[in-house]
């Protein structure tokens, strides 16, 4: 028996979804970050494996033959030279072999996923706002352009992270009275349990604050721009066209571009409205013959669809 497992590792969770040769969904496991440039290799790939006993372990209590066969397809954030691919490659198989499993696996990117998971396919455009961003382009030849996806530090233009860090920017200019007083505050000092917005910096500057920690104060502006917040609505437009402008940069590099399927993938473009709004008039207007299209699937149900369908 044969069975397929997509396992999508982002910046703040991992998903890991497993088919049956009918590509039917039997079962779907999160855990923790397994970004290795978000939590460190050793954490990366101890969450890495953890997932992996959960998924077997769930497959086969299902398999009541032989045990089952695997092949494996890992779409991971922040892995993406050759090196990093073939090191969580060799992980994967040194697992199986250490746990006596019959499998393979291999290394996509969280683009070709999340693409696969909405389209079916691999080529179109994929724009990704969670934890990290990106802007990815494949041609039905199967040529392959990206713009942004460089990290916290580098890039990550209209993700959680750069969002979250201008709420934060933003509650402390509104406290010192650069900007507008903003619903943002009362949210962050309601959640954080503060009795001023003052406290944020022994929080915020305290070892061991993750990228994914910042990313999470994306919430509260999203929250309250939802509610026309003035100063949030502007740190969530001014965030969704910087992706945009990616976008734009990206669709221009190849004319089967000028007119493709575009899919809207991560967390941001799910929770806020304005977000996506916003990015797709910007990125509409300069190519009126795209089509956007909200994920359908998660990445991790795409990962496993190109687990059965791709051949390592
Ligand atoms: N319910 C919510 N409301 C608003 N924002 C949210 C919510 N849930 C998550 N987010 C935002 O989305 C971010 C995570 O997005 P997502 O789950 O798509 O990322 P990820 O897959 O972990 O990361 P990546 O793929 O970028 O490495 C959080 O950091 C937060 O900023």
């Amino acid at each position: 028996m044969k069975l397929y497992l997509g396992i999508d590792g982002g910046g703040t969770k991992t998903e890991a979804v497993l088919l049956d040769a009918e590509e039917r969904e039997l079962a779907c496991i999160t855990g923790g970050s397994t970004n290795p440039h978000a939590v460190g290799y050793d954490t990366a790939i101890a969450e890495l494996k953890a997932i992996l006993d959960r998924s077997i372990a769930q497959a086969q209590a299902q398999s009541s033959s032989a045990p089952p066969r695997f092949r494996i397809a890992l779409g991971m954030a922040g892995v993406s030279t050759d090196e990093e691919r073939s090191l969580i490659t060799e992980t994967v198989t040194a697992y199986l072999s250490e746990k006596r499993i019959e499998g393979e696996a291999f290394v996509t990117n969280d683009a070709e996923i999340a693409l696969t998971a909405t389209l079916g396919r691999e080529h179109g455009v994929l724009a990704i706002a969670g934890t990290g961003s990106i802007v990815f382009g494949c041609t039905p030849e199967g040529e392959r352009y990206r713009t942004g996806g460089w990290g916290h530090l580098l890039g990550d233009e209209g993700s959680g992270y750069r969002i979250g860090l201008d709420t934060l920017q933003a509650v402390m200019r509104s406290y010192d009275g650069v900007y507008p007083p903003t619903a943002m505050t009362r949210l962050i000092t309601e959640a954080h349990g503060y009795h001023t917005i003052t406290e944020l910096k022994g929080y915020i500057y305290q070892p061991g604050i993750k990228k994914q920690d910042i990313a999470h104060f994306a919430r509260y502006a999203i929250e309250a721009s939802a509610s026309g917040d003035e100063v949030a609505c502007q740190v969530v437009e001014r965030n969704a066209l910087e992706l945009a402008g990616h976008a734009i940069t990206l669709i221009n590099k190849h004319a089967s571009f000028h007119c493709a399927d575009v899919v809207l993938s991560g967390s941001i473009f799910k929770h806020s409205a304005l977000f996506n709004e916003s990015f797709r008039q910007q990125v509409s207007a300069a190519f009126p013959q795209l089509r956007m299209h909200d994920a359908l699937h998660t990445p991790a149900y795409g990962a496993a669809l190109l687990a059965a369908r791709r051949t390592p």
